[in-house]
């Protein structure tokens, strides 16, 4: 049996990009606001491809430590669904966000090791969902978005969490299926690995992407509620 394996293609930069990673049939947008991320949108930008995005496709604002002006322009200009913390932000500051903007906050964790994983639960305490990704190295300019994944057996044996969650971190077209089975994972966050060079979808990778997630097998029952 088919799962549903839900898609987020994230680092999203044009009409053209909006459009077939709905096309393909991803569930998730991302828009980045990191001016250090070759993924990088102004405002100005943002806002006309969310404003354009096909209705049903959750327009997701990835931030990285934001302050609450910076969350007050993107939010007043862009039509944003759900809010992807991707910084240091503490679970009082999750909470914080969450209350003020009332939208649900997806909050990624980085994992490298098995002393990582109970910060998951640390935050499936405040945020709506979990972003499990790679954790960067230490000289790394970005904090995510590195096309680099880690030892998804850290997973293998907890495949259940309180919260819904996704799995980021080097996906790509070749081995998300295989990421999915052995973690039990229902959804999944691709940048780097559906683009040509950096900051540069591919609309093929993309369509590759999304293809190879809906052929994993295996699990039974319904993917996480949609928040
Ligand atoms: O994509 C970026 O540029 C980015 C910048 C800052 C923080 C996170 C970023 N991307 C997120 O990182 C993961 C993994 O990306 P990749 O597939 O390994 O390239 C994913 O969740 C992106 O949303």
């Amino acid at each position: 049996m088919n799962m549903e394996i839900r898609v987020k293609i994230c680092g999203l930069r044009s009409a053209a990009d909006v459009q077939v990673a709905a096309e393909a049939g991803a569930v998730y947008g991302g828009f980045v606001f990191f001016p250090k991320s070759p993924r990088n949108l102004t405002v100005e930008e943002a806002a006309p491809l969310a404003l354009a995005a096909p209705l049903g496709l959750c327009k997701v604002a990835l931030v990285v430590d934001p302050d609450n002006d910076s969350l007050d322009r993107i939010l007043a200009a862009v039509p944003i669904d759900m809010l992807q913390l991707h910084g240091h932000e503490s679970p009082q500051r999750v909470a914080e966000i969450r209350a003020r903007y009332g939208l649900p906050v997806m909050k990624a964790v980085g994992v490298s090791g098995p002393e990582d994983l109970p910060q998951i639960d640390i935050y499936s305490q405040v945020a709506d969902q979990l972003l499990i990704d790679a954790k960067p190295p230490k000289d790394a300019v970005l904090p995510g978005g590195n096309g680099l994944s880690f030892d998804w057996q850290l997973l293998a044996r907890r495949k259940y969490w309180q919260r819904p969650w996704m799995l980021a971190g080097g996906l790509t077209p070749d081995n998300v299926a295989e990421a999915c089975r052995m973690t039990g994972a229902r959804q999944v966050d691709v940048s780097s690995g559906v683009e040509s060079a950096p900051g540069v979808k591919d609309a093929d990778k993309i369509r590759a992407f999304v293809e190879a997630a809906r052929g994993v097998t295996g699990a039974k029952g319904a993917p996480p509620k949609l928040v």
